[in-house]
């Protein structure tokens, strides 16, 4: 039922202190898992100098992704280095909570004219707040309204990691600055975006180019293959090659053909040796898991005697999203296949939208362990073809990622620093939440040996040894506390394209 929500008890699962969760079951992102699907990393060479300024390891040490049953999902794992992971939390405790961006506890924004109409509710947003104590703490601070020069500098001389003012920072926003209440941006909430995060954000998206590029090119050389093998042993008739390569293929019946031009009569694809797809004349793929062979999901074939017709579909791939521009142009973008011939979940994912990325708005989110952020979609964009590029650091997190609506119940990954999660495509309006941020007994259950690595001990050399790049920020004396920091709480940097307004 589409109306049952299969989420909030999955939700709840992992959120639940007493019993606890069992975390041994989680997917893990890492190759060999089932569940996941390694893309093949780009062959051509890419400047390192570019990754390492930013602590990022070059693209060919980058594990890319795809989820099972989410198409449009990605998670980038071993994007960042140690020292890189460490950067970009001390970005986000030093500059990003700090003005122009705002921020849960001062709200104070110079430079934005309507920074008086951010409403109390807004103080957390989805944030599970944990005790009433802290909720009175943000209230009285907005009362104080006193302007933080560095909030930072506040916890540097207030009392380190464990003082107050240190857990009451939940989420800093930048560029344009989400209004919890409306759900709406507006140019005059809007104020500059760090130009090294956008940077971040551009480089991160066009090597994701680069790895669905290689997809889309390892699948065409896979089908030419195949088309050559058949055409070798297959008699010559005047299909064009592709058709050729489908032509042993079951058809649907003529009468089908005929009664679906302009009706909404369903329609079914079938591919032999493969479930059969659902495809429905207004659009809508009504597979919400939408794992299989993604070729069948867009095209049906069929038969009016002796030809054989094609016939596109533009359609809502998995969970209801309107897909159509990036489907109908990148057919062939369209999902590498398991050996299972499940679907990966490069569906609908275009290398040019990657290209194009331009980070106008981030929130910063900081997380107490134990805290948690409720299910929700990320709808108030202009562009829903842009992905959500969204970065982990520091403690690891149960994420759950479902579907369009809440009937679709998630799966439930974890997420280690330096993970980034894209959703694009179909994935790109999917409910998603983070239950839990785990504490270190509860990252040794979830860790197994596939998921090495708990804080970072050895930052080793600072700079690349083959460019001499690295990043800018040098170790000085808080650093120890922005490490502490990183060890004991979780920082999400969830950056978006907005679009025109
Ligand atoms: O913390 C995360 O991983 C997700 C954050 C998120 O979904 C959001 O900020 O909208
Ligand atoms: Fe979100």
């Amino acid at each position: 039922m589409a109306d049952e929500d299969n989420f909030r008890p999955v939700f709840k699962y992992y959120k639940s202190r007493e019993p606890r969760p069992d975390l041994s079951r989680l997917l893990r992102v890492a190759s060999g898992e089932p569940g996941v699907h390694l893309l093949e990393p780009p062959t051509q060479s890419l400047n390192c100098k570019d990754f390492c300024a930013l602590g990022l390891h070059p693209p060919t040490q980058w594990q890319v992704f795809a989820v099972h049953n989410h198409p449009g999902l990605l998670v980038i794992h071993g994007a960042f280095t140690p020292q890189g992971e460490l950067f970009w939390t001390a970005k986000c405790l030093t500059e990003y909570p700090d003005s122009p961006n705002i921020n849960n506890i001062t709200n104070i924004t110079s430079g934005i004219s309507t920074h008086d109409n951010i409403p109390n509710t807004q103080k957390n947003r989805g944030h599970d707040a944990g005790s009433a104590t802290e909720m009175s703490n943000l209230s009285k601070n907005e009362e104080d309204n006193c302007a933080h020069e560095s909030w930072w500098k506040d916890v540097v001389n207030g009392g380190g990691v464990e003082s107050s003012v240190c857990r009451e920072l939940r989420w800093s926003t930048l560029g344009y600055h989400h209004n919890w209440e409306t759900k709406v941006y507006s140019e005059d909430r809007r104020s500059a975006f760090p130009p090294c995060l956008s940077r971040l954000s551009s480089v991160i998206a066009s090597t994701v180019a680069t790895f669905l590029r290689t997809s889309k090119l390892s699948k065409l050389q896979k089908r030419q293959k195949s088309t050559l093998s058949r055409s070798q042993t297959t008699s010559s008739n005047n299909l064009s090659t592709f058709e050729n390569e489908q032509r042993d293929e079951p058809i649907p019946n003529s009468n089908d053909t005929v009664e679906d031009e302009g009706s909404n009569s369903r329609q079914f694809a079938t591919r032999s040796g493969r479930k059969s797809r659902e495809v429905v004349e207004d659009g809508g793929c009504t597979d919400l898991n939408c794992n299989e062979d993604a070729e069948a999901t867009y095209e049906t074939r069929m038969s009016n005697g002796n030809n054989i017709m094609r016939k596109s579909y533009e359609f809502n791939c998995a969970n209801g999203m309107n897909l159509t521009k990036a489907v109908m142009n990148n057919l062939d973008d369209f999902g590498d296949v398991d050996s299972n011939t499940s679907a990966i979940g490069i569906h609908g994912l275009n290398a040019e939208d990657f290209d194009e990325f331009t980070a106008e708005a981030a929130i910063v989110n900081y997380y107490l362990p134990g805290t948690s952020l409720c299910p929700h979609t990320d709808h108030s964009e202009s562009i829903y073809t842009a992905p959500l590029l969204s970065i982990s650091l520091g403690r690891p997190c149960v994420f759950l990622i479902g579907g369009r609506d809440k009937s679709v119940p998630p799966s439930a990954l974890a997420l280690r620093s330096g993970d980034v999660v894209v959703m694009g495509g179909a994935a790109r309006l999917s409910y998603h939440a983070v239950p839990l941020v785990c504490s270190t007994d509860q990252w040794q259950q979830m860790a197994g040996p596939q998921l090495p690595r708990g804080p970072i001990e050895d930052l080793g050399q600072l700079s690349c040894t083959s460019c001499g790049a690295g990043p800018t920020w040098e170790l000085e004396k808080n650093d120890e506390l922005i490490r502490q920091y990183f060890d004991m709480y979780r920082i999400n940097i969830n950056v978006r394209q907005v679009g025109k307004l």
